[in-house]
């Protein structure tokens, strides 16, 4: 019997994370196997409240270091509460967004990806997904895709402007080409099962 694994979906507002979560999800039960769909910045009961305090208010609310610690904070929670017990019982754990968000949102102003990535050690022990799928889709496409789903509203992170969206999305791809072992881009574009097809090719050596 294989372990159970920790998988992270990754991109841009709109890519299709959440729904793909869902067929992910619903393939794995129908093969019989535990399930747990989680996301982030959230997870867990402590990382939900926190989730609230960096989603609403106003954009100048928290300073990038504050959110930074915030973003870890939540998820130190979300890893301690929820991720390793589930996978110590031997269930699989979707989670949209993990720390790659973090190196991608938080990691590239006043913070760099080290900084990020060091305070991940210090809040999760450097804990990392067995697999992490960035799905990726032209500009245009996730936009229209968020604003048919969220009309003119948007969070406290996702009302910022195209360039830094453009920013985000051009760090995500990097984190594929340089951890090319973790990191898997995936082609988000076509049918929503098309998409889920393609991310259980890159699944077939950790599936049981
Ligand atoms: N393959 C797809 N083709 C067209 N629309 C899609 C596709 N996948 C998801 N959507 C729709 O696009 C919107 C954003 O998808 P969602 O899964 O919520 O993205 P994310 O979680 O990445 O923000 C939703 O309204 C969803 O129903
Ligand atoms: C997990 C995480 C999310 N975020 C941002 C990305 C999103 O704008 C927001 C989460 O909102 P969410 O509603 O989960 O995103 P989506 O629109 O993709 O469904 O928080 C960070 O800035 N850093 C992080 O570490």
């Amino acid at each position: 019997m294989r372990p159970a694994r920790f998988i992270s979906l990754e991109g841009g507002e709109g890519v299709g994370k959440s729904t793909q979560l869902r067929a992910l999800g619903a393939v794995f039960r129908a093969r019989g196997m535990e399930v747990v769909e989680t996301r982030e910045p959230g997870g867990s009961p402590g990382a939900e409240a926190i989730r609230h305090m960096l989603l609403t208010g106003a954009a100048d609310r928290w300073s990038a270091r504050a959110e930074a610690l915030l973003f870890a904070a939540a998820r130190a929670d979300h890893v301690e509460k929820t991720i390793r017990p589930a996978l110590q019982r031997g269930a699989w754990v979707l989670s949209d967004r993990f720390l790659d968000s973090s190196r991608a949102y938080q990691g590239m102003g006043e913070l760099t990806d080290e900084d990020i990535l060091t305070l991940h050690r210090i809040g999760s022990a450097g804990f990392l997904p067995d697999r992490t799928f960035i799905l990726m889709l032209p500009e245009g496409e996730a936009e229209s895709r968020a604003h048919s789903r969220d009309g003119d509203g948007s969070d406290r992170i996702g009302g910022r402007d195209s360039a830094f969206h453009r920013r985000v999305s051009q760090s995500f791809a990097r984190f594929a080409a340089i951890e090319a072992d973790r990191v898997r881009p995936i082609d988000a574009s076509g049918e929503a099962a098309a998409v889920t097809a393609r991310l259980l090719r890159e699944l077939e050596d950790l599936l049981p």
